[in-house]
């Protein structure tokens, strides 16, 4: 039968057998990728020791494949290190594509999947934020374990029902051990068995199987991520002591089968984990800008001021009422996206998109970061700058991007949001953010650099925190 052939997408051209793996850079790559965009177009093809990826460069390439066609573009990759080692795949973001994976997602959707369901959670972030205020007045230095650890006690408590102490919590540490080790092992071809799967049957003692060993050193703590925080909450619940939360819901249904407590315990897990390094990214992100751009700091602490005063906090009623504040947590989330490439999709069966053949298997990435810093349409994108979403012609809502795409969407972005606005809002409304001064009176320039893992982190910066005034001191003491 005569089938005319259909190019792939256009691409930098790469060498026999090992493809593009040397102009695939392990330091932004996001930046090359932007390149790549400029002279290839929106959908551009590579091909990395045989594994045929795809980089998207507009929003309307993202939206075609990711969200029209989500059907056959919603599968992982399969990494063998991180999968078949260290069985980390029970997690819904490194979960293939099926019944399982839309079981979890349902739960999880139950729980926190519209603005109006995140909305009870209210109390819980408000009362771990305004904690976190607290904590930052007696440890400004410590800003960046405090910001850790409150976001793990909000995911904590609304998925388990547990509080963190408040430093050095086991729980906390746990995850943030986890999750290392979970962006050691989505690096493309981290590991020397992504490139070659047929060596996960070699033994552990074999010379060069040292990701043999580190997969027996990750795996446990991957067991333990689901397994300790629901043994905690049927201890609770045997004792009478559980606070409502995610897994005693489920817990509590008196019809629950085996496989059902399975699927919440993965769920929960997911939660868990996907909550614990993401807000912590913008959070970081929030006073890195607040550090560096001073004027849009006082304009928001001006609003802040005139519309609440300042004879008590802001609040997540108090949302729809501070449009600059609004649009300063928007410019956190475009100034730097906390997953630049997102999380990998999988193309599950062959397609043929815009005349281009997109073989069954190929890695499709949304390049998030290329979206956001496209000068068409963000003005001098590399400067902080949070007027751009206001007036009568604001400029793309960032938010209709960082969270992903269609069926990978994250579950947790309305959790997220209430999440990172109020740690903005708060700690604009009580302190103020300034460069470190060292004892000589010289001042010290935090560097601007984040780091290139699939969760992107602003690299350690120094800045000076200090209650804006008597009566904010005053109020932050006061919190219970
Ligand atoms: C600023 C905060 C956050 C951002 C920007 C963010 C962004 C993302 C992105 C880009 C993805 C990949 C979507 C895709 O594949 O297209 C994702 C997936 C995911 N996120 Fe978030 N996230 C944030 C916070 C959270 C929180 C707080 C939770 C948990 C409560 C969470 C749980 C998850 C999970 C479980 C997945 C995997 C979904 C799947 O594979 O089906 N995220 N997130």
């Amino acid at each position: 039968l005569y089938r005319p052939k259909v190019p792939h997408p256009p691409g930098p051209k790469g060498l026999p057998v090992v493809g593009n793996v040397l102009d695939m850079p392990s330091v932004h790559p996001w930046e090359t990728i932007t390149k790549w965009g400029r002279t290839w177009g929106d959908i551009v093809y590579v091909n990395l020791l045989g594994q045929p990826m795809v980089f998207l460069n507009s929003v309307k390439a993202a939206n075609d494949l990711l969200e029209k066609k989500s059907l056959i573009y919603s599968d992982r990759p399969s990494l063998p290190m991180a999968c078949d080692l260290v069985h980390a795949d029970w997690m819904i973001g490194l979960h293939r594509f099926g019944d399982e994976h839309r079981a979890m997602r349902k739960l999880a959707h139950s729980f926190m999947g519209t603005r109006a369901i995140a909305e009870r959670f209210a109390p819980f972030v408000e009362q771990e934020t305004a904690r976190f205020l607290k904590m930052l007045l007696r440890k400004p230095d410590d800003f960046a374990g405090l910001i850790r650890r409150t976001a793990g006690a909000i995911i904590l408590r609304v998925t388990y029902g547990y509080s963190p102490w408040e430093s050095g919590d086991p729980l906390v540490e746990l995850v943030d051990k986890v999750m290392l080790h979970f962006s050691i092992m989505t690096a493309p071809k981290a590991f020397l068995v992504d490139i070659f799967p047929i060596l996960k049957y070699i033994p552990a003692w074999f010379p060069g199987a040292r990701f043999k060993r580190l997969a027996a050193e990750y795996a446990p703590g991957f067991v333990a991520v689901a397994e300790v925080p629901m043994t905690y909450v049927k201890e609770q619940m045997s004792e009478g002591t559980a606070g409502p939360s995610f897994v005693s819901g489920f817990l509590e249904d008196g019809d629950l089968t085996p496989e059902k407590e399975d699927v919440v315990k993965c769920a929960a897990g997911s939660m868990y984990a996907g909550g614990a390094d993401t807000t912590v990214s913008s959070v970081m992100t929030f006073f890195l800008a607040m550090t560096l751009y001073p004027d849009a700091q006082k304009k928001a602490q001006d609003e802040i001021d005139a519309l609440i005063g300042s004879d008590r906090l802001p609040v997540l009623k108090d949302r729809d009422r501070l449009p600059y504040v609004n649009a300063l947590v928007k410019e956190v989330y475009r100034w730097h996206p906390i997953a630049p490439l997102g999380l990998p999709h999988t193309l599950s069966q062959d397609d043929v998109h815009d005349g281009y053949f997109i073989p069954k298997g190929t890695i499709v990435v949304a390049n998030i970061w290329g979206f956001l810093h496209d000068p068409d349409a963000y003005k001098d994108p590399a400067h902080f700058n949070p007027d751009r979403f206001m007036g009568s012609k604001p400029e793309t809502d960032p938010v209709d991007v960082v969270f992903g795409f269609g069926r990978r969407i994250c579950p947790g972005r309305y959790l997220a949001e209430q999440s990172v606005w109020l740690s903005c809002a708060m700690t604009l409304a009580a302190f103020s953010i300034s460069k470190a001064v060292r004892p000589d009176g010289s001042v010290i320039e935090p560097e601007v650099d984040f780091s290139s893992e699939i969760i992107s982190h602003a690299k350690p910066f120094q800045c000076a925190i200090s209650p804006r005034s008597k009566s904010a001191e005053a109020i932050v003491l006061g919190i219970q």
